[in-house]
């Protein structure tokens, strides 16, 4: 089964993360990152392409959109917190969004935050 990353894999890692908009839940051990699209299809044609990503990964988005919004929450449930597996998720789906979408970076807490609060 995957485990949590531990605090060195988190310094390692999470930093390019933060660097694309990604960053630490309010709550818990997650990742959080908000995007921006021109309208709600444009939304959806990403949500889409994501979701073929999630599948063929078997590693899914807790994820919420309202019309152009889309706001992705990734953690790994059966450790409990944030794994490899949301990493190359979330560098999935920044390759996906990439020129399709602008990065609201006013939420959250600073993705290295999840460097800190682990426990190994
Ligand atoms: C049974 C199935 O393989 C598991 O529930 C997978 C599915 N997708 C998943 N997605 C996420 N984010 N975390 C998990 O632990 C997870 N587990």
């Amino acid at each position: 089964m995957t485990s949590k990353l531990d605090a060195e894999e988190r310094k390692a890692l999470l930093g390019a993360l933060e660097d694309s908009g990604w960053r630490a839940a309010e709550e818990g051990d997650a990742m959080v990152k908000r995007l921006i699209f021109k309208d709600f299809s444009a939304a959806w044609g990403l949500m889409s392409r994501a979701a073929l990503c999630a599948e063929t990964m078997n590693h899914h988005p807790d994820w919420r959109n309202v019309y152009n919004k889309l706001e992705i929450t990734l953690s790994t449930h059966d450790c409990g917190g944030v794994s490899v597996l949301d990493i190359e998720l979330a560098r999935a789906l920044d390759a996906l969004a990439e020129g399709v979408a602008e990065v609201d970076r006013d939420i959250g807490r600073p993705l290295m935050r999840l460097a800190d609060q682990v426990e190994d």
